[in-house]
Order: C-alpha cells, then structure tokens, then sequence
C-alpha cells in the first residue's frame, strides 16, 4: 500500500501521467486530422509534425518543405502537412486551384498569415490584411500601379540604369569577376527608395547608407518567425514573439515616413511616386484619377492613417525589393550558364536600343524574347514559394468527400508545380522557349504562378517584370556574362527569408561588350 500512496503523491508520477496526457491528446486528437479524414500525409513527429529538425539547423528554406511533400504526393489533387501542430491542406491540382484562387475567391479571400495590428503595426500592410479592409485598401491602392503611373516612374528608373553601368565599369577596373547578387540588391533599392520614398539613396556608388541597413532586414526576421508567420500565426500571439529586428525596423520607417511627409507639405514638392500617391490617400482617401485608371470605389471620408501609410510604403519597398533583385540576379546567372540564350536576348535589345526613339517604356513591354527569359527565370525561380489562403467556411472539396473546415489553411505549392517533369519536362533545363505562345497554350494556365492568381494576385507585377527588365536591358547592351571557377553549379536559397533569394555569393566574369553589336539573328 506504501508503495501506491508513495507513487500517487510523487512528483514524478504526475510528471509523467501529465507528459503522457499530452502526448495522447497530440497523437491522437491534434495530429490526427488528416488520418480522420482521408487525406494522403507522412506521419507527422511531435511536437514538429512534418518539419524537419534540419529546418532549425540547417539551412532549409521553407518552400523546401512544402516542395519535397508536393514531389510525393503530386499524384493527388491534395494532401496534408502539419507545420508543427497546425494542419495545412497543400492543394497539388490546377482546377482545385482555380477554384481555390478564382472561382470561390470570397470564401479564400485571406492569406492566413500573421496578423495583428495592435502589437505589430508592420503587419497591417496590403499582404496579410483581411476581408474588407483588404478589399477597401486594394482598391485604394491599385491605380498607384497603373501603367500610366509606373511610365510616369520611367525615367527615373533610366537614370538609376545609367549609375548601375558606372558601377559595373568601376567594378570591372578591379576584377571581372563580379558578384550579381549584391549588384541585383543594390540596384532594386536604388529603385525602389526612388519610386517609393523619393530619395535616391544611391546604394550602388555608397553600399554603406543607413537604408541598406534597414533594407537588408527588411525581409530578415530570422527562420523561426517566418515559419510561424506563415503556416502557425496564433503561436506569434500566443508567445507575444515578434522580433526585436523587426520593431526596429517600424521605428526607423515611421521615422522616416514622418520626416519625409512633413518636408514635402512643408516645401509643396510634388513627386511622381508612390509616397505622393499615400499622400493623396492620407489627404483626400483617393488618388487623383488618371484616364487609365479604373474606378477605385474610394469615398473621401475615407482616408488613409499614418500607421496604414507606413505600412504600406514599407510593404512596398520590402515586396518589390528581393523578389525583384532575386529574379534578376537568378535570370544573369542563367544566362552566364546559356550562352546562346543570352545572344539571342542581346540581338533583341540591341534592335530596340538602335531604332531612332531608343528603348521606351512600351518597346521594354514588347521584346517578346526578353519577356520569355523572364519568365522562364521566374518559373525555375519563382520569388515565392507558395500561395497561402485560409477557408473562411466550410468548403466541399467537389469529387471528394473531403471537406475544408472554416479555418482551415490551405497552400499552393508553386516552386513543387513549376519543378515538376510532368508539367515543365525536364526541369531543371533553363529553356525561354516554354513561354512561345504555343507552348504556353498546350498548358493548364494555372501551373504557372510567379505572381499568384485570382483577385488577390501580385498588385505589384508590372513593375516587378519592368525592374529587371529594364536593367537586363542596360545590362546586355554593355556586357556579357560567363561562368567562371566561383559560379555556384546549382542556386540554392537562404532559409531566413520569405521570399527564395540565392544563398551565398552569385560571382560571374563580366565582359564589356565590343562597339559592333550582334548584326545577324542567332
Ligand atoms: C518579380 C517580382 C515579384 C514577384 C515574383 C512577386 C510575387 C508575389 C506573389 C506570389 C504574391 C502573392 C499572390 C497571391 O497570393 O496570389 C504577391 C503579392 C503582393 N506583392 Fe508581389 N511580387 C513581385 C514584385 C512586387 C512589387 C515590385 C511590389 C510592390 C512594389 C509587390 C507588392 C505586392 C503586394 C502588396 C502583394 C499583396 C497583394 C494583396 O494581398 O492584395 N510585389 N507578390
């Protein structure tokens, strides 16, 4: 009897009794959700459930994760993942997509990603907001991307072109051997401080600015939180984890977009950029109407906060900032590897920059080859890995017997799609020609997602295709790129980042172009 009231009253055996409490509940209540219903899973670890321990010690980004199970389980229209404790329905076939991402857009209008106003202000920007005041800020914000606006912008992404061919002939008198990718990053922030804050902070000819500081971490939260940011949200909340970095971050754009906003009302300076565009929404709750523009819906009582504006000028510049250098960096590093790519690209540009009006801003959105390159580039390495949606109802998956459960959230595994051989045949080849029209008609539209689908689609896309573009142009018009002994074989991308940005240095010999350009087509 001894022994018995012993063990009741011991701390160790209610230790145990509660340890083992939780495990039962985690394996067969929490972690059961795919087998209850159905769904095709790998049987899932506690307390990690498909995340690889690697992910914490290695360098794995996330998409890997969601891109290694689409690869086993492709032949299903769907099937399940736990992200540490949380269910995530991958969503493998084109027409469920469409369904998800088109046609039953009202009921997978959210992201699901971390959202919380109150304690991460950063966090209320256009990308995580929900339901209406998604859709209320959207429609605000969509004629600030217009193509009327972005060719207003034009000329001043012309003279950030013309700094980055001086940097590269001050590099060239060093070596010529250079590293793309920090070029790629400086030249995006150069851009981007112009078109979005209206300074040039010129990082191309000064690295060390105070902005490439905060423009380096902009992106950079550590792998923890962007794993949680994206698949586990409530965690955030529940730990109150938001990292220090990125209250920093906050502080030094409020700042910023504090000081800039009282300097331009203070000497009536008017800009053709995205700040004077959050002005007039702060001011007025719309944006001066353009012919082009459609109607925005927007009332004027309905006026923009500073909170709002700050979050918005700063989603702009971190949204636009690695996606666009990573594609351009990526597409110089597939041309160094494809010589008879990057001629049949330069004969174009070459064509363009020779007719009597030069390269405009429609010629940069009619060179057929360039926007093929592009685009293969963006399919081998899509700057998102994933789409993310969250049911907000209950949702019958048609020709299953599975249903969504309200709340449930749901990923589009785009980098697992764009790798897969029996959509794209031999993967891993860098080939433009996929994009021919007739190629890309022989395909299910919905397997090509660089910039995601649906109402809720990239709102910033036509400058994410014009920022490389237009540098590929300056570019191959000046140089051409080779591999050389420091070129990586294969890219791989870093793991502390949302977006897939190369990890490590992307060097390539740079060759100055001869005076006599391409004559005959290659
Ligand atoms: C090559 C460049 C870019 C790529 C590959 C890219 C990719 C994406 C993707 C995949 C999404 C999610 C779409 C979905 O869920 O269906 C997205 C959303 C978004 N992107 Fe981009 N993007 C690029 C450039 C830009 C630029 C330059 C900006 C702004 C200056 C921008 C701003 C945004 C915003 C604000 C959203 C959220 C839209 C919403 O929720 O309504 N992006 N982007």
């Amino acid at each position: 009897m001894d022994f018995y009231e012993n063990l009741v009253y011991s701390k160790l055996f209610w230790a145990t009794a509660v340890l083992f409490g939780v495990y039962l509940y985690l394996k067969y209540i929490m972690y059961n959700c795919w087998s209850r219903n159905g769904v095709p899973h790998d049987s899932p670890s506690i307390p990690l459930g498909n995340v690889p321990f690697s992910y914490f010690t290695e360098n794995l980004p996330h998409g890997e994760i969601i891109r290694s199970s689409y690869e086993k389980y492709k032949n299903h229209r769907y099937h399940g993942l736990y992200i540490l404790n949380e269910p995530i329905l991958v969503v493998n076939d084109p027409e469920l997509i469409r369904l998800i991402l088109v046609k039953n857009f009202t009921n997978f209008c959210n992201r699901g990603t971390y959202y919380n106003e109150s304690t991460d202000p950063l966090s209320c920007a256009l990308p995580r907001l929900v339901d209406d005041k998604w859709k209320r800020l959207r429609a605000k914000l969509s004629p600030t991307f217009t193509s009327g606006s972005l060719k207003k912008m034009y000329p001043l992404f012309k003279e950030v072109c013309d700094k980055l061919i001086k940097t590269l002939d001050t590099a060239l008198e060093e070596s010529d051997v250079l590293e793309v990718k920090d070029i790629a990053s400086r030249f995006t922030m150069d851009c981007i401080s112009s078109i979005v804050w209206g300074f040039n902070v010129n990082s191309l000819q000064n690295p060390k600015h105070e902005f490439c500081k905060y423009g380096k971490i902009v992106n950079d939260f550590g792998k923890v939180f962007v794993l949680l940011s994206f698949y586990v949200p409530d965690m955030i909340d529940f730990y109150s984890y938001i990292p220090k970095k990125r209250k920093n971050v906050h502080a030094f754009f409020i700042y910023l977009f504090q000081k800039t906003v009282a300097y331009r009302r203070g000497n009536k300076i008017v800009r053709n950029d995205f700040l004077n565009m959050l002005m007039q929404l702060m001011d007025r709750g719309y944006v001066e109407k353009e012919s082009e523009a459609s109607s925005t819906n927007a009332s004027g009582d309905d006026k923009l906060s500073m909170n709002e504006a700050v979050a918005q000028s700063v989603i702009f510049f971190a949204a636009g900032l690695e996606t666009t250098s990573s594609a351009l960096c990526c597409c110089l590093y597939e041309l160094a590897l494809h010589q008879d790519v990057q001629k049949k690209l330069q004969w174009e540009i070459d064509q363009a920059f020779a007719s009597p009006e030069g390269l405009t801003y429609e010629k940069i959105f009619g060179m057929p080859y360039l926007d093929m390159v592009l685009c293969e580039t963006l399919r081998k390495h899509p700057g998102s890995p994933v789409l993310n949606r969250i049911s907000l109802a209950d949702f019958d998956v048609p020709g299953s017997k599975f249903r969504i459960p309200k709340g449930m959230r749901l990923v589009i595994p785009v980098n697992g799609i764009h790798s897969d051989p029996n959509v794209y045949p031999d993967p891993d080849r860098f080939d433009p020609s996929r994009f021919t029209p007739e190629n890309r008609a022989k395909r299910h539209p919905l397997v090509y997602l660089p910039f995601g689908e649906g109402p809720r689609h990239c709102i910033g896309k036509r400058l994410g295709v014009l920022k490389p573009k237009i540098a590929l142009c300056y570019l191959l018009k000046n140089y051409s790129f080779f591999s050389c002994e420091k070129t990586q074989p294969r890219l791989s991308y870093m793991s502390n980042s949302f977006v897939q940005v190369p990890a490590g240095g992307v060097y390539l010999r740079v060759e100055r172009r001869s005076k006599e350009r391409t004559e005959a087509f290659p």
